[in-house]
């Protein structure tokens, strides 16, 4: 005979697993700055794939570039902060920042997975981005861990040994580096970047000389 608490532990699993898994996009990038292509880029894929939420993920260090000319993590942070602000789906996640040094995402995946195992996330990259995930560390755990999403480009395959979801998304030639590049030859930015991330840019004298990269 089944005592009251078992019966009570039985209903509490059910109800726990069906609890419907939240599912979160993730776009990993070093956002310096954030524009309109990687808005773009997460709105579709966060329609197309019915996310919960898209979290906009800065990096302390990219982990396959040596020595990048970047500005403080917190600048970067604080333009993703007020070009997602006025989006209820995005979010700003900061787990990259507060743990430094070099952004492995298997390394990020890992802690995050750990924290809430029931989130199915999805980390969205360029399509351009999906020929070079054999070089990623530890990639064949971290497909385990995480579903790419790879947004589908004029000119790169839309195949990979890995298993990557494919979302068609308009295709906006804009990059942080041209940003860069005009904001130092004094040119205007407005409508490649939200206006309160250009006039972040201005208030705190950012770009103002040529970049080196
Ligand atoms: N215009 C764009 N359209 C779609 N995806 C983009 C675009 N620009 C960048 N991405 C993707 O967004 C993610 C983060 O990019 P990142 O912050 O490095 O921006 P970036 O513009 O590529 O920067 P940089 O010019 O400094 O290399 C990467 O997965 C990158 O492939
Ligand atoms: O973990 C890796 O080995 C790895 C290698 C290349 C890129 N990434 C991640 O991919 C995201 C986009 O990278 P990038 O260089 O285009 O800004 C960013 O979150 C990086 O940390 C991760």
């Amino acid at each position: 005979m089944k005592t009251v608490s078992q019966t009570a532990t039985k209903v509490m699993a059910e109800v726990v697993t069906d609890l419907p898994q939240r599912r979160v996009g993730i776009i990993g990038g070093t956002f310096n700055p954030p524009h309109l292509g990687h808005l773009i880029m997460a709105q579709q894929v966060g329609d197309q794939l019915g996310l919960d939420e898209v979290r906009f993920m800065p990096d302390a260090q990219p982990p396959h570039v040596d020595e990048k000319k970047t500005i403080p993590a917190q600048d970067r942070a604080n333009m993703v902060q007020r070009a997602i602000a006025d989006n209820p789906l995005f979010k700003l996640e900061t787990a990259e920042l507060k743990r430094g040094g070099k952004s492995y995402t298997y390394d990020t995946m890992k802690a995050l997975k750990a924290q809430h195992p029931d989130t199915q996330y999805y980390f969205i990259i360029g399509g351009d981005m999906v020929d070079y995930l054999h070089t990623w560390s530890r990639i064949d755990e971290l497909v385990k861990l995480v579903t790419f999403v790879g947004i589908k480009r004029t000119g790169y395959p839309t195949t990979s040994q890995y298993p990557v979801i494919w979302v068609d998304a308009p295709l906006v030639d804009i990059s942080s580096t041209q940003i860069r590049h005009k904001v130092s030859q004094g040119h205007t930015v407005r409508y490649l970047v939200p206006d309160a991330v250009a006039e972040y840019i201005k208030e705190h004298h950012l770009y103002e000389t040529k970049p080196t990269n």
